[in-house]
């Protein structure tokens, strides 16, 4: 741990979660606080003024190995520690949420690749994936169907020897720089049968729209995808008819671990930022970090941020082990800290006054980024709705509590 310390500085918070890493991991932490320091922090605002898609930063990414934690040894990756990657994830998303999502954006897109593909896709795609020289996208959400999965009106329509695709597809990441797309959809003859495959982006009948412009995240181009009757072989078909929905909550799942981890950075970022401002400008008569009320609004965001991330090493730990609720606990971790990084980084900017609000400071950036972290891989009220319903499920069974008589509490 103090290797890390030694080389980029302690940190105000969460330096003791690196005791968790072996020696390996923390050196990996290390040379990605190193990169951040030195390359993505300080050209994070450039990349977010070019809005294009932010190769520098992928390509820097693989090149260093960081692309390749979310791939298996067998195929040239590494196959890092959720416990590992949550802390990568949290040292990019502290200074550029562009760079955090070129690894929540390769698991979203691989992982049903990983566990879906037949071994000589993997053979051919997985190693140019690891070193970023392929790189695909992960398209399920559609015009009418984001939220409620189940609605996707994307079909497959079975055929001697694979599938004729049609449908549209909607908000997707890297359409533009992508080499292939994992496509979810409904098999035309038995609607609730869910099949995932994989497309060239050069297949007949496949079309990508321009990018289109939003609030954040700019460097992380979407673009919309049309599919005429394009056929599908039988061997790009990801995993089995009927496995599609699985496949697409299996790779959602570390997407959403990486959100939170992302949101979570950011946050922490936005902390840093406002307690340096703290430290340097005065109010009457004082440092404004004298004042109560600004020691205060401090002291909430630090507290809240440590038990947010305890929250997410708690669900790496349940990922790594393959508890079977780790589901409920990223939903969890998700919504905790997405909603929390969207708190902190607007009290951060209330706390910096005028020069929080302005483009050359960088709050202004993690303010427009934050909002997508509540909105993307299941918004907030999804996984409200996700860990309610687990509640309820759970409470049938769960030991009651002692202070209730036996019998129906209908009865009391
Ligand atoms: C809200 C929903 C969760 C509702 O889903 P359901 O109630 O229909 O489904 P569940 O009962 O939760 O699960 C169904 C199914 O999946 C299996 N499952 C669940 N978790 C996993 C997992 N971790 N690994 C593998 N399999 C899993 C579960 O066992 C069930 O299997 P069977 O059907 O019984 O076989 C859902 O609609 C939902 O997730 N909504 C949010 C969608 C979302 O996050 N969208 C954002 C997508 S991002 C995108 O497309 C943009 C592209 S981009 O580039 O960012």
């Amino acid at each position: 741990m103090n290797d890390i310390a030694a080389t980029t500085g302690p940190r105000l918070f969460g330096d003791h979660f690196l005791r968790t890493l072996d020696a390996q991991e923390r050196a990996t932490v290390q040379r990605v606080r190193a990169l951040c320091k030195h390359t993505i922090g300080p050209r994070a605002a450039d990349v977010a003024r070019e809005d294009v898609f932010a190769w520098d930063a992928f390509r820097t990414l693989a090149r260093e190995g960081v692309i390749a934690t979310a791939f298996p040894k067998a195929f040239g990756g590494t196959d890092a520690r959720q416990a590992l990657r949550i802390r990568i994830i949290e040292e990019l998303g502290r200074v550029c949420s562009t760079s955090a999502s070129m690894i929540t954006g390769t698991d979203l897109s691989s992982r049903a690749i990983v566990a879906g593909a037949s071994e000589s896709f993997k053979q051919r795609l997985l190693p140019g994936l690891c070193t970023g020289e392929l790189q695909s996208a992960f398209a399920l959400t559609e015009p009418g169907a984001g939220s409620d999965v189940r609605g996707l009106h994307t079909t497959l329509r079975r055929t001697a020897d694979g599938y004729v695709l049609n449908g549209r597809k909607k908000f997707i990441t890297r359409a533009t720089t992508a080499d292939w797309f994992v496509v979810v959809g409904r098999a035309e003859e038995s609607p609730s049968t869910f099949i995932a495959v994989l497309v060239p982006r050069d297949a007949a009948g496949f079309s990508i729209s321009p990018e289109v412009g939003k609030l954040g995240w700019y460097g992380v181009p979407i673009s919309s995808l049309s599919f005429e009757g394009v056929q599908v072989p039988l061997a790009q078909r990801l995993g089995d008819e009927g496995e599609g929905f699985s496949l697409a909550q299996d790779a959602l799942l570390r997407a959403r671990i990486g959100h939170a981890a992302m949101a979570l950075g950011r946050a922490i970022g936005a902390v840093e930022i406002a307690s340096s401002y703290a430290v340097d400008r005065s109010s009457f008569g004082k440092a404004l970090g004298e004042h109560q009320g600004v020691q205060w609004m401090l002291a909430d965001m630090v507290t809240q941020i440590e038990s947010s991330r305890a929250l997410l090493a708690l669900t790496a730990d349940k990922y790594d082990r393959g508890d079977s609720d780790v589901a409920i606990f990223a939903s969890m971790a998700k919504l905790q800290a997405t909603d929390l990084c969207m708190k902190v980084v607007t009290d951060a900017l209330q706390l910096t006054g005028g020069r929080g609000y302005l483009q050359d400071f960088p709050l202004e950036r993690f303010f427009r980024d934050a909002k997508l972290n509540q909105i993307g891989e299941g918004a907030s009220e999804i996984h409200k709705t996700v860990i309610g319903r687990d509640v309820v499920r759970r409470a049938a069974t769960a030991e009651r509590n002692a202070c209730l008589r036996a019998g129906s509490l209908v009865d009391y």
